[in-house]
């Protein structure tokens, strides 16, 4: 079964001269949550547009579900809901209304019975005579949701979906994510949340100044630039490492009071009981210790370091 996305060569230059997208390949694979990451200006709502038509494209090629966006425009964007950064709908218009129009504007024949299903999902049953402008922002960042699932699309972008939002709703908004993937749709996320990607991800792309710098199962990432780091506050600070913990990938921190070893998380011999047997022996004594693991920020901030 081919990709339900499958973007290549896609170049963006926008009238300003500003490359924003070069040479962009990129495949989704049916059923996973992929988390496209970058910074502010990398291009990730510009592919989006591109690949949802709202954008023209430079030069590429996208096929949705084997539909060319060129050639086959409405069958490709059928299969797609967006979920747009900014809630963009009619406030004084009512929660059912919204849904329902938008499944019309696709096409699609009206099916009151899936709208209710889809608003009961998303806890949004209970307000459907509510008017836009009488909802939370929480709950108007559903109705954006239920709006892009009117049509009952197979690939759902969600841009930013929980930028601005308390801890609480965004661990919702995780959940509905999860639900909605275990029912089949596939999901391409952006954002600025590390934590986010880190959490939900099957699959992880980092994109930087219009280019693809990566694309790895999230799982394998960790592990293969994944480090761990021991952390010792010692007894006395020390001013320079000694000669005799060269053997050791080592630094001081915070005004020598810290020393901390870096190492691979993976292989089988750290290096830390030896590390600690060596510094018995040469009386380095220290009051605490603790281990931890880098985090995909850590990953995501030295990819994007390097790209610079
Ligand atoms: N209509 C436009 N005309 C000219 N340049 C644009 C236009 N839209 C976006 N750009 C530029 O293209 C680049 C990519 O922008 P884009 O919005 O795709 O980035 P992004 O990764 O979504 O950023 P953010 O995380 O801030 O939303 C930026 O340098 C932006 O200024």
């Amino acid at each position: 079964m081919p990709s339900i996305l499958s973007i290549s060569a896609l170049s963006k230059h926008y009238k300003s001269g500003l490359k924003a997208l070069d040479e962009v390949d990129l495949s989704i694979e049916r059923g996973e949550i992929f988390a496209l990451l970058g910074p502010n200006g990398a291009g990730k709502t510009t592919l989006i547009s591109i690949v949802c038509g709202t954008v023209s494209m430079t030069s590429g090629t996208i096929t949705v579900d084997g539909h060319d966006i060129a050639k086959d425009f409405r069958a490709a964007r059928q299969r797609i809901g967006l979920v747009p950064q900014e809630i963009a709908v009619d406030i004084f218009e009512t929660v059912w209304n919204t849904v329902s129009f938008s499944r019309g504007l696709f096409g699609r024949a009206p099916n009151p019975a899936y709208i209710e299903q889809l608003l009961r999902d998303l806890s949004l049953w209970e307000k459907r005579a509510s008017r836009i402008i009488e909802l939370s922002g929480g709950m108007k960042r559903r109705v954006m949701i239920a709006k892009a699932l009117s049509h009952e699309p197979d690939l759902l972008f969600l841009d930013e979906p929980t930028a601005g939002v308390d801890v609480n709703l965004r661990r919702d908004m995780w959940a509905l994510v999860r639900k909605l993937r275990d029912k089949g749709v596939t999901i391409v996320l952006t954002t600025h949340y590390i934590e986010e990607a880190e959490e939900m991800a099957d699959r992880v792309g980092v994109i930087d100044g219009g280019k693809i710098l990566l694309v790895e199962e999230k799982a394998a990432l960790m592990r293969k630039l994944g480090k761990r780091r021991l952390t010792l506050a010692l007894q006395e600070p020390m001013v320079t490492l000694p000669n005799e913990l060269a053997d050791w990938s080592l630094s001081l921190e915070r005004g020598g009071c810290y020393l901390v070893y870096s190492f691979d998380a993976e292989v089988k011999d750290t290096g830390m009981p030896s590390l600690l047997h060596r510094l018995g022996e040469l009386g380095i004594d220290f009051k605490d210790l603790d281990t931890s693991r880098s985090s995909l920020e850590d990953i995501f901030v030295g990819l994007v370091e390097r790209a610079a």
